[in-house]
């Protein structure tokens, strides 16, 4: 990961960055993250926590966890850690009997655990597909199934934030994540009408190329063409994505649902992005 990177990345910075909303928006709210432990998902989990809401964070790997939670509880904040793979039913039902036995309800759920490799479609193992999907379509499904039954049973409102990739051009090397992620945006319009009954409001954000440790996956000559994949040359920060998803979630955010907001810096009107290196052909 490169200085700059990290510098972006760093708990302490996270927290004393600018931010556009008030110290207090979320006293007395409760916001669990899934994939908190690094990248979006630490940055998205930080501004809540500083923003007044006590976290819920999830993860598979339970040392990244204790890093955040450890920081949050220096900071004053309140995090309950448990670590859950987001593709098992069985450990997401137990992350929200869990969240609601420590705190008694749940106000937002970002779903933000996520990932893919980068390699030509054409050459995709079915298993590389398989866990793809079971990551980014299962496992976040299973998590906002599971969200809106909790504002079901115990009363809303509540809101959901689903952090997907940008559909709607092309994104060569990474068609099982946009498959993946296609599916949870036509979902999310789906069940923003059905859900919208219980007082649960369903949106997505759509990152562009963002600058976190998660882009250590993608081979050299692919992050050499980083200023190519938008019109403001740069990757966007961590920061800038998690400033959205408090957009979507806070009072902000109260008449949007069923939405996809796009945080690209233009990035689907002009850029390009070979995740797995730029074929001969498209070459200039
Ligand atoms: C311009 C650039 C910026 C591009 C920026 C824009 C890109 C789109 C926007 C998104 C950006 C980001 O998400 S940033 C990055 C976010 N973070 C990540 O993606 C983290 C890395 N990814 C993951 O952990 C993924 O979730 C995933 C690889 C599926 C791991 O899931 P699992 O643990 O279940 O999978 P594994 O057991 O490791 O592997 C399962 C199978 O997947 C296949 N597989 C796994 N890794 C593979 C690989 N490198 N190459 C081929 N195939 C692979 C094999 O078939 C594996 O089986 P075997 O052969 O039997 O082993
Ligand atoms: N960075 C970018 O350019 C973009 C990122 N995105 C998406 O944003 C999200 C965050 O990415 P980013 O922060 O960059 O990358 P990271 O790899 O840093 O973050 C992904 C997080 O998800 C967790 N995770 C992955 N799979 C699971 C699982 N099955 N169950 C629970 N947790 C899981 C990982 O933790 P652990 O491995 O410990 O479980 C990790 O903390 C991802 O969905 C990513 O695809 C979208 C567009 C652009």
């Amino acid at each position: 990961m490169s200085p700059e990177i990290a510098a972006l990345n760093n708990p302490e910075n996270l927290w004393a960055a600018e931010t556009v909303y008030r110290p207090d928006l979320f006293q007395g709210k409760v916001a669990l993250v899934s994939g908190a432990g690094s990248g979006i998902g630490r940055a998205v989990a930080l501004l809540f926590a500083r923003l007044g809401a006590k976290l819920v964070i999830c993860g598979r790997t339970p040392e990244k966890l204790e890093v955040i939670a450890e920081f949050v509880r220096s900071k004053g904040g309140e995090v309950l850690v448990v670590p859950t793979n987001v593709r098992e039913p069985e450990q997401v039902d137990a992350l929200f009997k869990k969240a609601q036995a420590h705190y008694g309800r749940i106000d937002y759920t970002v779903n933000n655990a996520g990932g893919q490799f980068p390699q030509n479609a054409i050459d995709y193992a079915p298993k590389g597909w398989n866990a793809v999907i079971n990551n980014n379509l299962n496992g976040t499904w299973l998590m906002m199934q599971r969200a809106a039954q909790h504002w079901r049973e115990h009363g809303g409102p509540g809101s959901i934030v689903n952090i997907v990739v940008v559909i709607e051009r092309g994104m060569p090397g990474v068609a099982h994540t946009v498959a993946a992620r296609a599916g949870i945006i036509g979902a999310t319009r789906t069940v923003a009408v059905e859900w919208a009954p219980l007082g649960v409001r369903v949106n997505c954000v759509a990152p562009g190329l963002t600058a976190t440790e998660g882009l250590d996956v993608y081979p050299p000559e692919a992050q050499k063409e980083f200023p190519l994949a938008n019109p403001l040359k740069r990757p966007g920060t961590p920061m800038e994505i998690a400033e959205s998803v408090i957009y979507l979630s806070a009072g902000s955010g109260s008449f949007i649902t069923g939405e996809v907001v796009t945080v690209d810096g233009g990035g689907k009107l002009w850029g390009e992005l070979w995740t797995a290196g730029r074929p001969d052909y498209y070459r200039h």
